[in-house]
C-alpha cells in the first residue's frame, strides 16, 4: 500500500488521554490515519508573528507522523481569516450577504497555498497518494504541478458546494474552478454538491461532466465523486455506553432532576442555525403548557473563529437570545436554556447525547454535520433518542429516520421537538435502527478507503 499523505488547514495533535478537538474534520482524520498510518501535514494552529515560519516540526505519534508549520500573523489574517472563512467558507453556505471580498485576502490564500506547497514537497516520495482537505487549500495541486509533482492527488470538500449562481458572484471563482481540475479526484459530501459542481463547470462554459464520474475542464480530465464522512460507529457508541459512569454525565442527570433533556452541540457559527433553534424552543415552550418545567434545552457551543467579526458579533447575539428566552419562559424553579460556550470532551459529550431525548440537529447549511451521527450511535437501543435534523445538512441525505425539518421554519421545527418528545417506543426504535445500521455500515474507515479506492485504485 501506498504512503499516505494527508494535508489540511489545521492539524492539532492528539491531546493527552486521546480527546480530540472539537471540529469534524479534525476528528474524522484522526480517526482514518491512525488506523492506516502516514504524513498529516498542515498549520500548527499557532502565528510566528512578523518572522517567516521555521522550517516544519516532524513528530511522531503512533503510526502518524505530523508535520505542522507556524504561519505568519499577515498569512492568518490574510488567508485562513480573511479569504478562506470571509470568503469561501460565507459562499459555500450559500450566505452571499456576509462574503467580504478584498485583493489583499485573496492573494494571502494564493501565497500561503504556494509555501505550503514548498513546504510539503521536499518531504514527497514518488510512490505517495496526496489527500488535500477542504476550501483553505483549493490551489494546493496547482502550484505542487507546476513543482513538478507528478503523484496521485486527490481533494474532498468538508463542507457544501454551492449552485453556480452564487459561486459566481465570488469575484475568483475562475481560479478556484481551475485549481481544483489539477486534481485526479475531486470528492464532496452529498450528490447535491456534486452536481452543483457539474452544473457550474457547464453554466460558465469551462468545462463538462463526461459521465461515469468524469469530468473535464481547462484542457484537464479527472473524477468526481460523493463520499459522506463518517464517524467511527462502533466506537462512539461504546463510549456513549461506558459514560454513564463519568461524574460528569452523572451530575448532568441529576442536574436535570427527570425533566426531558433536548441537546445542541454545534461550534459558534452562523451556518448552525443557533439563533433560529432557540426561537423554535422557545415557541414549542410557549405552545405546549404541558411541558413547562418538564423539559431542558442543553446548547453547547464552544467560541470558534473569534477574530472573524461576524463570529466574535454572534458571540453576543447568541448569549443575549438564550438569556432572553430563559427570560421570558422560565420561572423561579425552572431555567429551560442551559446554554455552555465552552468545549466539551467527546466522551462526556457521547454521555450527554444519550442522556437526551431530542438530538436538536438544524444548521442553515452543512457539510455533513457528524453531531447528528454521534447523537444517532450514542443512543440506548432500547430506549432511543429522536433526531430532529435539518434537510440543508448533508447528513440529510443518509438519516432517513430523523425528523427532517427546515431550520427556518420556526414553527415547523417546533412542532418536530413536541413530536419527537411523544414519539412512541417502537417509531423510535424503528428509525434509529434504520440510522444506526446505515453508519455502522459507512463508517469513517469506509469513507476514507471509498475515496482513496477511486483515488488510487489497486494502490
Ligand atoms: O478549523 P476551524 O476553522 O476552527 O473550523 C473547524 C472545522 O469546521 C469545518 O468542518 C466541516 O467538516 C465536517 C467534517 O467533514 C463537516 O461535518 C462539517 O459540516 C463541516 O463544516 C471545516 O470544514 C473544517 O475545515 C474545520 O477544521
Ligand atoms: O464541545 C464540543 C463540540 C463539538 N465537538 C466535536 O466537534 C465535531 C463537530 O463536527 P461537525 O461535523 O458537527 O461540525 P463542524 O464543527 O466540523 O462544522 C464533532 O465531532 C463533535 O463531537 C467536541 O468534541 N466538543
Amino acid at each position: 500500500m501506498s504512503r499516505l499523505v494527508v494535508v489540511s488547514n489545521r492539524v492539532t495533535l492528539p491531546a493527552k488521554g486521546g480527546a480530540a478537538p472539537a471540529g469534524g474534520l479534525a476528528v474524522a482524520l484522526q480517526a482514518a490515519l491512525e488506523e492506516r498510518g502516514g504524513i498529516w501535514m498542515g498549520w500548527s494552529g499557532k502565528s510566528s508573528g512578523t518572522k517567516d515560519p521555521e522550517v516544519l516540526s516532524l513528530q511522531e505519534h503512533g503510526k502518524i507522523t505530523y508535520a505542522l508549520t507556524d504561519l505568519t500573523k499577515t498569512d492568518v489574517e490574510e488567508y485562513y481569516e480573511g479569504f478562506a472563512n470571509r470568503v469561501l467558507w460565507p459562499i459555500c453556505h450559500y450566505r452571499l450577504d456576509l462574503a467580504e471580498y478584498g485583493r489583499k485576502e485573496m492573494a494571502g490564500y494564493f501565497r500561503v497555498n504556494r509555501f505550503f506547497a514548498h513546504r510539503l514537497a521536499p518531504l514527497l516520495e514518488e510512490d505517495d497518494v496526496i489527500w488535500v482537505h477542504d476550501y483553505h487549500l483549493i490551489p494546493l495541486a496547482t502550484e505542487l504541478r507546476q513543482m513538478g509533482v507528478k503523484n496521485k492527488i486527490g481533494f474532498f470538500l468538508h463542507i457544501p458546494w454551492p449552485p453556480a449562481d452564487v459561486l459566481f458572484a465570488m469575484p475568483v471563482h475562475e481560479e478556484i474552478m481551475r485549481g481544483l481540475s489539477h486534481y485526479d479526484l475531486v470528492g464532496f459530501q452529498t450528490d447535491h454538491d456534486l452536481s452543483n459542481f457539474g452544473g457550474g463547470l457547464v453554466r460558465e462554459g469551462i468545462g463538462e461532466a463526461l459521465g461515469d464520474g468524469l469530468f473535464t475542464s481547462y484542457g484537464r480530465t479527472f473524477k468526481g465523486g460523493f463520499y459522506p464522512i463518517g464517524i467511527e460507529t462502533k466506537a462512539f457508541s461504546e463510549f456513549a455506553t461506558k459514560a454513564a459512569r463519568n461524574i460528569m454525565v452523572r451530575k448532568a442527570r441529576q442536574s436535570i432532576e427527570g425533566r426531558d433533556l433536548i441537546i445542541g452541540v454545534d461550534r459558534l457559527d452562523y451556518s448552525k442555525g443557533i439563533t433560529q433553534r432557540i426561537d423554535a424552543f422557545e415557541h414549542f415552550v410557549k405552545n405546549n403548557p404541558g411541558y413547562h418545567n418538564k423539559v431542558t434545552y442543553l446548547q453547547i457551543t464552544p467560541k470558534s473563529r473569534s477574530e472573524v467579526p461576524e463570529y466574535e458579533a454572534m458571540q453576543r447575539t447568541v448569549a443575549e437570545q438564550a438569556g432572553r428566552a430563559n427570560g421570558a419562559i422560565g420561572t423561579v424553579d425552572w431555567v429551560p436554556i442551559r446554554y455552555i460556550n465552552r468545549s466539551i470532551g467527546r466522551p462526556v459529550l457521547a454521555g450527554l447525547y444519550r442522556l437526551a431525548k431530542i438530538g436538536l440537529v438544524t444548521p442553515l447549511r452543512d457539510g455533513m454535520n457528524l453531531v447528528a451521527k454521534e447523537y444517532v450511535a450514542a443512543q440506548d437501543p432500547d430506549d432511543p433518542g429522536v433526531l430532529v435534523l435539518s434537510r440543508f445538512a448533508g447528513a440529510a441525505r443518509e438519516l432517513k429516520g430523523a425528523l427532517l425539518v427546515n431550520p427556518y421554519d420556526i414553527e415547523g421545527t417546533a412542532n418536530a421537538i413536541a413530536r419527537g418528545l411523544s414519539m412512541s417506543l417502537e417509531e423510535r426504535q424503528e428509525r434509529w435502527r434504520r440510522m444506526m445500521d446505515h453508519l455502522l455500515e459507512h463508517d469513517v474507515m469506509r469513507w476514507c478507503d471509498d475515496f482513496l479506492a477511486d483515488l488510487a485504485p489497486g494502490r
